[in-house]
């Protein structure tokens, strides 16, 4: 196996397979049940709209990886400040049966100058999600300046956070190795226990390369493992198979 592929099997065994568009009918949910389910072996979660959750948490064990993770979003993806509504939708992922629920961080508030509201809320969703893994998606390339992306990251670790996350994907600037950098580096200062996902606009083994490396040297080898590193990916799924030699697949595993 050459060192990419290495490390395209890595990056897919770490995948949140994503799909947020707000246009996905259930048969989209159901194929992307499947495509998580890949040749090359299976994602750790998906990550989709709290009201599909049901049906992925079924199709998910009538394909046999009832192990594949459900991840789904709240606050998502405006980053509001307002701390009872994210309660609220955090508490109705839980109930939807969300095995992880991905926060996006009052960005705004923070750039405004405001530390307090982003502590607050992460703190009130961490403590409904109760065991559940909370990711915090502090929207970085939205934060912009680096002191902004380090504080964004001290304030959700030091808040409960279990992960802090780039980006919704939805702005237009996601997923930087530069603001990847800075957030590691901050896990590793405050509580290596933490996870980092790298979000938003992560589409090639190649860029998967660059984010395990640079993970790996800031935290060490052993330390990117599900329990604290992610990519969320739409379309990086495609890329990895290729490089895997499973070559227009998307990861139905009924033709293997
Ligand atoms: O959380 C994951 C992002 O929404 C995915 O972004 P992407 O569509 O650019 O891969």
């Amino acid at each position: 196996m050459s060192k990419l592929q290495d490390y395209a099997l890595t990056a897919l065994s770490l995948m949140d397979l994503t799909s947020l568009t707000d246009s996905e009918t259930e048969q989209d949910i159901i194929e992307l049940c499947r495509q998580a389910k890949s040749p090359a072996g299976n994602t750790a979660a998906i990550c989709i709209f709290p009201r599909f959750i049901p049906l992925a948490k079924k199709t998910l064990a009538a394909q046999g990886t009832p192990e594949i993770q459900i991840a789904t979003v709240t606050n998502f993806p405006h980053g509001n400040d307002d701390i009872d509504i994210a309660v609220a939708e955090t508490k109705a992922a839980v109930a939807y049966g969300a095995d992880e629920v991905d926060v996006v961080f009052p960005y705004r508030a923070l750039i405004d100058g405001n530390e307090e509201v982003g502590f607050e809320l992460i703190k009130a969703c961490k403590a409904a999600c109760g065991d559940i893994m909370l990711k915090v998606i502090i929207e970085s390339g939205e934060l912009k300046t680096d002191a902004l992306i380090e504080k964004a990251s001290e304030i959700s670790i030091a808040a409960g956070a279990d992960f802090i996350k780039t980006s919704t994907g939805k702005v237009p600037v996601n997923a930087t190795p530069q603001a990847a950098q800075i957030m590691l580096s901050v896990i590793k200062a405050k509580n290596p226990k933490v996870g980092f996902k790298a979000a938003g606009g992560v589409r090639s083994a190649e860029d998967a390369a660059g984010y395990l490396d640079m993970a790996s040297e800031t935290l060490g080898e052993s330390w990117s493992n599900a329990q604290t590193f992610r990519f969320g990916a739409s379309s990086l799924l495609g890329s990895l198979l290729t490089t895997l030699g499973h070559q227009g697949n998307k990861g139905q595993s009924s033709s293997y």
